[in-house]
């Protein structure tokens, strides 16, 4: 088993290159399902997650082809196509090691007019039920049960009928898995309360450019006139703001100097807001942003919200930040009730961290000091990273395969901009 080992200290400083978003990744490749024609995906990073989401396309007769980038370069691009699909049915033991599966369920459906679907479970974040997306479904046609763990969908006739649906909470895969399914549904759909995320931005572009009709692109009412059918297209995956925002975080406790190649600020505006605010200077810049620290770091009371709002992907990455902060910070999670699973390996490190239900206090100018940590879920995994750049002597992260889920080339990224740090194998 893999582990990274971090000796802190070290002053970040230089340019780092951010990989295409995981979380768009994940939405723009079941939309292969829609189309007979191939679909290609530019700017796909590589990951553990898209890797899995390639496995699972070609369990329902998907080819996937990869356009080779060079060893040295970052990202790469995939074909797939979906003439046909030999199954319609995503299994337990793809869907329990990637929730992001389930979003193959509104894709299939509206393809084949049948589907059937594991249920994901929960995970170390929360419960993360299904229930909207399964009523948003059902609102534009969809018959559903439940069996056996499994998601059984149909469409009357063989293709859903367009409706009327407003999500009571803002859900991102519910969003995502009710526009793939309209795209193509007999009629139109209105969603409200639709999550505003640039990543459902980025679904929106890519059914447009594959012949969907969709208004209020970015705004929380979505409307879908379904069309006959959707074509192939060749699409480029949006920057990774959470990997962006994790990297700002690292360089600022680092008291670093970085820029973000490639990092898009208006998809991070929250982020960047709460970095300027806790006194680290970000400078937009054309094609980057620059991320500087050369104060002491302010505390901040930040609490996560749906987008715009400040992201629950980057609550574990700013507590670790804030570690180095002149006084108390206080961070509530308002999305996920189990999103603190780093405090007590943060708590190893020396970090002094107390949490009232949803809410940590963190009391910053404690003396971090290396030590043996263990990742229990991504971002979690990266706020021991953050920390362990500005720990006295040596941090071992295990449990690597939770960042490689989501981080591109970590080690090499960021020994690139001077971490001393690297990834070791016990064999
Ligand atoms: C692959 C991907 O893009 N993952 C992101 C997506 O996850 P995901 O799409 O799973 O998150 P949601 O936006 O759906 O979840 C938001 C909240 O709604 C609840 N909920 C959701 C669906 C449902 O049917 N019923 C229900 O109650 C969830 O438990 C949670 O409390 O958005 C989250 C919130 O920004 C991010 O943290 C994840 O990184
Ligand atoms: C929670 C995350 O991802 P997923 O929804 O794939 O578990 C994340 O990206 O932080």
């Amino acid at each position: 088993m893999d582990r990274i080992l971090i000796r802190g200290g070290q002053r970040l400083a230089g340019r780092l290159p951010i990989s295409g978003a995981k979380n768009a990744a994940l939405t723009l490749l079941p939309c292969a399902l829609l189309t007979d024609e191939p679909l290609t995906l530019r700017n796909l990073p590589r990951l553990a997650d898209v890797d899995g989401f390639g496995h699972l396309l070609n369990q329902l007769g998907a080819s996937t082809a990869i356009e080779g980038t060079r060893p040295d370069e970052f990202g790469r691009v995939m074909t797939i196509r979906a003439g046909r699909l030999t199954s319609t049915e995503a299994p337990y033991d793809i869907v329990r090691k990637m929730r992001a599966s389930i979003l193959v369920l509104g894709p299939i459906l509206a393809r084949a007019g049948v589907a059937r679907v594991s249920l994901p479970g929960g995970c170390a974040i929360g419960n993360r039920p299904i229930d909207l997306h399964l009523k948003a479904l059902e609102a534009i046609g969809a018959q559903i049960e439940l069996t056996a763990g499994y998601v059984e969908a149909s469409a009357p006739g063989g293709r859903l009928s367009g409706g009327r649906y407003t999500f009571p909470v803002v859900s991102v895969g519910a969003t995502e898995n009710v526009l793939m399914a309209a795209a193509t549904a007999q009629g139109t759909s209105v969603i409200g309360n639709a999550a505003r995320e640039p990543e459902i931005v980025d679904l929106c572009n890519l059914l447009v450019a594959m012949g969907a009709r969709i208004d209020g692109i970015g705004t929380e009412t979505l409307t879908i006139e379904g069309v006959d059918r959707l074509h192939g297209a060749t699409y480029a995956v949006m920057p990774d703001r959470i990997e962006a925002g994790s990297y700002a975080c690292a360089a600022a406790i680092t008291g670093g100097d970085i820029e973000l190649v490639g990092a898009h600020a208006p998809d991070m505006e929250a982020t960047l807001a709460a970095l300027r605010q806790a006194g680290v200077t970000v400078e937009e810049k054309p094609g980057a942003i620059r991320i500087a620290a050369d104060g002491p770091l302010r505390p901040l009371t930040l609490s996560t919200a749906p987008f715009p709002g400040f992201a629950t992907d980057m609550q574990a990455q700013f507590m670790a930040m804030l570690l180095k902060a002149e006084g108390t910070s206080v961070l509530t999670e308002t999305i996920f009730e189990n999103r603190y699973m780093h405090v007590p390996e943060l708590a190893r490190m020396g970090a002094s961290v107390q949490v009232h239900g949803r809410t940590a206090m963190v009391k910053g100018g404690e003396p971090l000091v290396g030590a043996p940590v263990m990742a229990t879920d991504l971002r979690a995994s990266m706020s021991l990273i953050i920390a362990g750049l500005a720990a006295e002597g040596e941090t071992s992260v295990a449990r690597v395969y939770h960042l490689d889920r989501g981080y591109e080339r970590l080690e090499e990224k960021l020994s690139a901009v001077g971490a001393d740090i690297e990834r070791v194998s016990d064999g």
